[in-house]
């Protein structure tokens, strides 16, 4: 492809990004791409790489065209500025922006005096509002500012940097070891996780599920926070253990892995397309104690397992702030209203799940999110509604020292260098325990 036409394909991708705000990001560039399938892969990744930058910098590139008289800010200007920004002079932008067939189409006159604006001035500008140099939504910035405090610039910068590729060792069929030196003889140099025993981890985007491991059920592609949020829920051999939003298996293979097979895990979703994903993974990796359940309205199905399973993980729905190094458009895609109907999610959720703990038994709510209304905020409103649960020092023996035994971790990429993680440990009472509580009270309160 000429420069110009890989410039036009930008701009015609962000337009089609632009035209469906609710989609992710890679989701449109994936049906764009298999729509054009004569795009090269070289061209592919010239392409990719433009729009992304311009994605990561798009509130900073849409303040400095407005402060030149540019508004709205169209695709093709927020390119050229992006190029702009990047060190290429004005002059050979323009003559990228050419005229003819499959070209982007010359500059006009009053583009390119928007664009001779910005020379010289770079990205960030003290004058520009904090929610736009931080590259959020201005009503989310608030939010972040109350989970980071003074770390709020550091921590959306480590958000915003490239994630690495962490994949967790399925240890019934392989040690962390002898993975690492199967996937070195297929080229692929990974390092032990620091945090989780059963990880390993690569740099950027490898060709891993192409390798023999992988096809082996040997390693599977999971971030090692999310290794970490099955981890804490302590599963056991011989246990009854339910994953009550299973989606596609991610966390139902790593606890069927921690229960080595043995016991029950029911693995239910409300989306049948998920569960589905899931079956192929885990006929990979050779787990057979898993059933899987499709949650419907007016199924009696989680009715007759009340209060019978050992330990119950929650891995919520939730805003995906914490994956934020994956899919940078997420940052701008998110709205107000999408929050509050996700937090009402989240409790309704909270509830039907906890009816299905057993006495004595664990449940572990997680998110990816680092919004502290999605994490601690809800538990500390469940645990108003649900006074029988209590929070619980995890007895996972999976779990690294510095989170030994605790009750609620919150994870990010400038702490820990894994994605953004909370998760917290609960325990329901037994009914004695509950009645003693009673008691307790009563000869308190006379
Ligand atoms: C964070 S994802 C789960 C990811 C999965 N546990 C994994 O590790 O791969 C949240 C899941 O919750 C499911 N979900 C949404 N509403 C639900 C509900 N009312 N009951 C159960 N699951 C629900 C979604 O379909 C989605 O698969």
């Amino acid at each position: 492809m000429t420069p110009s036409a890989r410039l036009a394909a930008s701009i015609d991708l962000l337009t089609a990004m632009e035209a469906a705000p609710r989609k992710p990001a890679d989701a449109v560039a994936n049906s764009f791409f298999r729509e054009r399938r004569y795009i090269g892969g070289g061209d592919r990744r010239a392409i990719s790489s433009l729009v992304w930058d311009v994605m990561r910098a798009w509130r900073r590139l849409g303040w400095h065209l407005e402060q030149a008289g540019a508004v709205p800010a169209a695709p093709r200007l927020l390119v050229a500025a992006c190029l702009i920004f990047k060190g290429t002079p004005l002059k050979e932008v323009a003559s990228s922006f050419s005229d003819g067939r499959f070209a982007a189409g010359a500059l006009t006159f009053k583009e390119q005096d928007a664009l001779s604006a910005l020379a010289g001035k770079s990205l960030d500008n003290l004058g520009m509002p904090r929610a736009i140099k931080q590259e959020v939504p201005d009503w989310l910035l608030p939010k972040l500012e109350e989970t980071f405090g003074e770390f709020l610039e550091e921590e959306l910068a480590a958000l915003s940097e490239p994630a690495t590729l962490d994949l967790r060792v399925n240890i019934l069929l392989n040690s962390r070891q002898e993975a690492q030196k199967a996937l070195a003889r297929e080229g692929l140099h990974a390092t032990l996780t620091p945090l989780s025993p059963w990880g390993l981890r690569l740099n950027g985007r490898q060709p891993v599920t192409s390798t023999t491991p992988f096809k082996d059920g040997r390693v599977e592609i999971q971030d090692e926070g999310s290794q970490l949020v099955a981890a804490i829920l302590g599963a056991a051999p011989q246990m009854r253990v339910l994953d009550y939003c299973a989606g596609a298996g991610g966390k139902t293979l790593a606890l069927a892995m921690m229960m080595e097979n043995k016991g029950h895990i029911a693995a239910c979703d409300v989306a049948e397309k998920r569960l589905a994903g899931a079956v192929r993974r885990l006929r990979r990796a050779g787990v057979h104690n898993v059933e899987q359940h499709l949650l419907q309205a007016g199924d009696k199905w989680a009715k007759r397992r009340s209060g019978s399973f050992d330990r119950v993980l929650v891995d919520a729905p939730c805003s995906g702030t914490g994956t934020w190094r994956r899919n940078p458009d997420a940052r701008l895609r998110m709205t107000e209203q999408d929050l509050a109907e996700l937090l009402v999610k989240q409790a309704e959720i909270l509830d039907k799940a906890a009816a299905l703990v057993k006495p004595g038994g664990r449940l572990v709510y997680a998110t990816c999110s680092v919004l502290h209304a999605e994490n601690a905020a809800q538990i500390d409103a469940f645990l108003h509604r649900k006074p029988e649960f209590t929070l619980v020092s995890s007895d996972s023996t999976a779990l690294p020292d510095t989170l030994k035994e605790t009750n609620m971790f919150s994870l990010s990429p400038r702490q820990n260098g894994t994605d953004g993680f909370f998760a917290a440990v609960l325990t329901r009472a037994a009914p004695e325990e509950l009645s003693s509580q009673d008691g307790a009270t009563t000869v308190a309160a006379s």
